[in-house]
């Protein structure tokens, strides 16, 4: 059976903002991930995103597919993505919501319940009179999209606060992400995810299915909620300071064999940050991007990620304090915005 990890917990709200940004440091070098505390999100207001994210995905499949995935916003149902797109299993037992930036244009693209579908919800048959079948999504879900805005501001918030500490970790300045523009008008999204529990899916014996396949997510850092049913896991390679292996532009160790994976628990209160590939690149492999995956346990499981990504057009290259003569940058520079949409595009296009 895994283990289970013990991450650094690192104060957001400290004043010691050296000292704090010393913490993140070590963390983003040894684990690539860490327990977030203090982040000014109320126990409260968490609560009511998953009560509220549990209300949308238990509507039926067809309503939930009336707002199905346009390009990077909307639903996605189990099986459309394969996080580990070298997987040959079928694709992820989760479905998902995603809601992209709130302002700019494209935040006319995001897709809400009480626009989407006008019409009838109905087949909850079990508390339905016939009074209740011709309810609007909307009327289900009233306080959906204001909700969501709330949270998504407030995550942005504390992911801007992090960026600006993971500046100073790097021997920058704090405002040295909105400097280049890419915290300054970030590529924010909150994705709520929905794993199955047992009876609802019928998977076959000899079928490998994975909550969400191993991989490393694609941006900057992640802020993620979970609700307390295990299945996250990752694997450390660093955490012991083994020497880091790196090859070509890959930070190699990442797919070394053989892989332990540990146990990534749930703390209350608590957001799960981790590190995204273009802060590996940006940092030349010294802060890591850790494969990670969400097993399934039997359970309904809720979580709540919001992935903190650079601006689209930054360019994300590999920083002056991580390179020298005899440390070379690894990655050639790229577009954010070209680097996420190679990677979206491989996870949805290889589920089968
Ligand atoms: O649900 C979780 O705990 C992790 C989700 C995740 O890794 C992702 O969506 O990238
Ligand atoms: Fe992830």
């Amino acid at each position: 059976m895994a283990e289970s990890v013990q991450l650094p917990v690192i104060d957001i709200s400290s004043s010691d903002r050296i000292s704090t940004a010393n913490s993140i440091r070590q963390a983003c070098i040894e684990y690539g991930f860490f327990y977030l505390i203090n982040h000014g999100i109320s126990e409260e207001l968490l609560q009511t995103v998953f009560d509220e994210s549990k209300k949308f995905f238990s509507l039926p499949l067809e309503e939930k597919l009336k707002l199905s995935r346009k390009g990077d916003v909307g639903f996605a149902p189990i099986y459309a993505e394969n996080l580990d797109s070298s997987s040959t299993s079928k694709g992820d037992l989760k479905e998902t919501f995603h809601i992209g930036p709130l302002e700019g244009e494209e935040s006319r693209l995001n897709l809400w319940p009480s626009k989407g579908t006008p019409n009838c919800l109905g087949y909850n048959l079990f508390f339905t009179s016939i009074l209740t079948i011709f309810i609007k999504i909307s009327e289900i879900l009233p306080s959906w999209r204001m909700l969501m805005e709330k949270y998504y501001k407030k995550v942005l918030c504390a992911g801007k606060e992090l960026s600006s500490l993971i500046a100073l970790a790097l021997n920058l300045d704090d405002d040295y992400f909105e400097k280049i523009g890419a915290s300054d008008n970030p590529f924010g999204f909150l994705r709520l995810l929905h794993y199955p529990g047992e009876g609802e899916i019928a998977v076959s014996d000899s079928e490998v299915v994975y909550g969400a396949s191993a991989h490393s997510d694609y941006g900057m850092i992640t802020l993620l909620a979970t609700d307390g049913v295990r299945g996250l896991q990752a694997i450390f390679h660093n955490k012991h300071k083994l020497l880091i292996v790196v090859y070509k532009s890959v930070c190699k160790d990442k797919y070394k064999q053989p892989r332990t994976w540990e146990n990534v628990s749930h703390v209350k209160g608590t957001f799960i940050v981790n590190v995204g590939d273009m802060m590996e690149r940006w940092t030349n492999c010294l802060f890591r991007s850790t494969l990670h995956r969400v097993m399934p346990t039997g359970k309904d499981r809720y979580s709540i990620a919001f992935f903190f990504d650079p601006n689209q057009d930054c360019i994300v290259e590999c920083l002056k304090s991580c390179c020298s003569e005899s440390n070379p940058p690894r990655f050639p520079p790229i577009r954010s915005g070209d680097y996420l949409r190679e990677r979206i595009n491989a996870a949805y296009s290889s589920s089968k």
